[in-house]
């Protein structure tokens, strides 16, 4: 049977968790690296399973880990955990076939973004509610942004104004991610680029700075941080 956290939530969350955490450095799997004493996937099921219309949350872990990913989350939430893929389009697919019948929403969350508030979650499972079909929450982009070529030479200043830099969770209509994984191809760094090349318009809402993923060794030095002071 597959674990369910609110029964009447109408909310799936997947998380993709299988990935190695190169840029991170060497050390275990990125999502079982400790963000103060605790994996970084520890903190970011806690948080999900604190947005109230959430029904049930399915991990893809790394295949060497099934049974300690199992272990570390039972006292945390009800969760149900799958082996992922080479890719984290593969495991985003391997979450998704494992999804129970009932909920019309599915978010996908990297467990990366360990301190995502849950009113993040929320927020983007109402804008699924209300109607859009895909929903991303974005921050604008700080930095001047140049295009360069192979040798380093800028060709061009990029306009700002029109990008946004994405987050996670991303939340979609559930026959729509669907749709999109069935006919996916090459691998996409996120689930929304599979639904545009449906033709799907993709809706923005604001994101959070505590979303960040936990990419480089700056970012869990961040991460510690923010924890250490509240969030
Ligand atoms: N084959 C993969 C690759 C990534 N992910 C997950 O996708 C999320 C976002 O990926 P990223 O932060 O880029 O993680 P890694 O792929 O582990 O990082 P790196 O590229 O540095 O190895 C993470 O929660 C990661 O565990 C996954 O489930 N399966
Ligand atoms: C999905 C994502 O978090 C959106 O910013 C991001 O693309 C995943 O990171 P990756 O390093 O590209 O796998």
């Amino acid at each position: 049977m597959t674990a369910q956290l609110n029964p009447r939530g109408d909310v799936a969350v997947l998380v993709p968790a299988a990935g190695a955490g190169v840029r991170l450095g060497p050390g275990r799997p990125k999502a079982l690296r400790l963000l103060a004493g605790e994996p970084l996937l520890v903190h970011a099921v806690r948080r999900l399973a604190a947005a109230g219309s959430v029904h049930s949350i399915v991990v893809a872990a790394p295949a060497a880990e099934l049974d300690a990913v199992r272990r570390l989350l039972a006292p945390v939430a009800p969760v149900t955990v799958v082996a992922g893929g080479a890719e984290r389009q593969a495991s985003v697919a391997a979450a998704l076939a494992a999804v129970p019948a009932g909920p019309d929403i599915v978010l996908v969350h990297d467990a990366a973004r360990a301190l995502t508030p849950p009113a993040l979650v929320e927020a983007v499972a109402a804008a699924v509610r209300a109607g859009d079909d895909a929903v991303i929450p974005v921050l604008p982009v700080v930095d001047t942004v140049k295009e360069v070529d192979a040798a380093e030479l800028v060709l061009g200043t990029v306009d700002r104004s029109a990008l946004r830099a994405v987050q996670t969770p991303q939340g979609f209509r559930r026959e729509v991610l669907t749709a999109a994984h069935a006919v996916a191809a090459d691998p996409l760094t996120d689930d929304a680029g599979l639904v545009e090349k449906l033709g799907v318009p993709v809706r923005c809402v604001p994101g959070s700075e505590y979303a960040l993923k936990v990419t480089r060794p700056f970012d869990l030095a961040l991460a510690e941080h923010l924890l250490a002071a509240g969030v």
